[in-house]
């Protein structure tokens, strides 16, 4: 593992009109790294994810991939960056039409200029890289969930990007495939020396196989760490999250007006 940084997140703002998600975030991850992004309900995992990959503009702050300023870009050097990001969202959205093998091969006839033959060996090997290599001819309908999710996952590695994103990778899945896709993501991340940023609710899972944690809070960092840091934890965030509580400093309400005010009772009470 090297330890290049591949991003850099300075003191990273973000509001939607003049509703704050995210206040003075910094970050730092390495080539090599699988970190992961946990925080509560609606506290701007998904937001950071899409600054980071330029698709919103930071109000004040900046991300820099590979040494680049992201918001800084023009559009066609945005375009050229996204090619080294892959995304991967929940349900991997496999096109329902295509085969396995032709749902991996999209991208790469999509942005190359590969001749066929390579692009056959290629999707091959992205396949095997997931044990679906025997699988290329099945279409969508015959994957189960974590079959379906292992092609998007070889699909999103098609382009060989340096940094993958999954947003909520575990969602849905048995025990077993869960740890399957938890340990693929570990291992891609090494054997192909990429960066994966996980942003997950399943603390146990993703604690086995990442570098390290931040955890989202009210639009900042309440707590980060390497595994055995957040697991040796005391502070109550940290815990409520690791052992699933509901009570603690994550709120499990959204924020609301007081509640005799929603059920009209303020004036009957008064
Ligand atoms: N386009 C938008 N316009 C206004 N507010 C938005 C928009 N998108 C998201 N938000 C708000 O920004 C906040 C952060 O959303 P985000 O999707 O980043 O949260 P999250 O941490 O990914 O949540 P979850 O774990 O539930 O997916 C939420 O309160 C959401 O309501």
């Amino acid at each position: 593992m090297t330890s290049e940084t591949l991003i850099e997140v300075k003191d990273l703002n973000f509001s939607y009109g003049t509703r704050a998600i995210l206040n003075g975030i910094d970050m730092t991850m390495r080539r090599g790294q699988v970190i992961a992004v946990m925080g509560g309900s609606g506290s701007g995992k998904t937001t950071l994810l899409r600054l980071i990959s330029g698709a919103i503009q930071p109000t004040s702050g900046y991300v820099k991939f590979a040494g680049e300023v992201v918001h800084e870009l023009d559009r066609d050097a945005l375009f050229k960056l996204r090619r080294k990001m892959g995304m991967l969202f929940q349900f991997g959205a496999l096109f329902t039409d295509l085969s396995v093998f032709d749902n991996v091969a999209f991208q790469m006839r999509e942005h190359t200029n590969l001749p066929e033959s390579m692009i056959r060996d290629l999707v091959l090997m992205k396949l095997h890289a997931v044990g679906l290599r025997g699988g290329h001819q099945l279409m969508p309908n015959e994957l189960s969930g974590g079959m379906a999710r292992r092609v998007a996952l070889a699909r999103s590695i098609a382009l060989d990007p340096m940094l993958i994103m999954y947003d909520e990778p575990f969602t849905g899945l048995d025990p077993i495939s869960l740890s399957v896709i938890g340990n693929l993501i570990r291992r891609l991340t090494d054997s192909l020396g990429m960066t994966s940023i996980v942003v997950t609710h399943d603390v146990h899972e993703s604690l086995k196989i990442v570098d390290y944690v931040y955890f989202i809070a009210d639009g900042v960092i309440a707590a980060e760490g390497t595994p055995k840091e957040v697991h040796e934890s005391v502070a109550p965030f940290v815990h409520q999250f690791i052992h699933g509580e509901e009570d603690g400093p994550v709120p499990f309400h959204y924020p609301a007006q007081a509640y005799p005010k929603d059920l009209n009772l303020e004036d009957n009470i008064a």
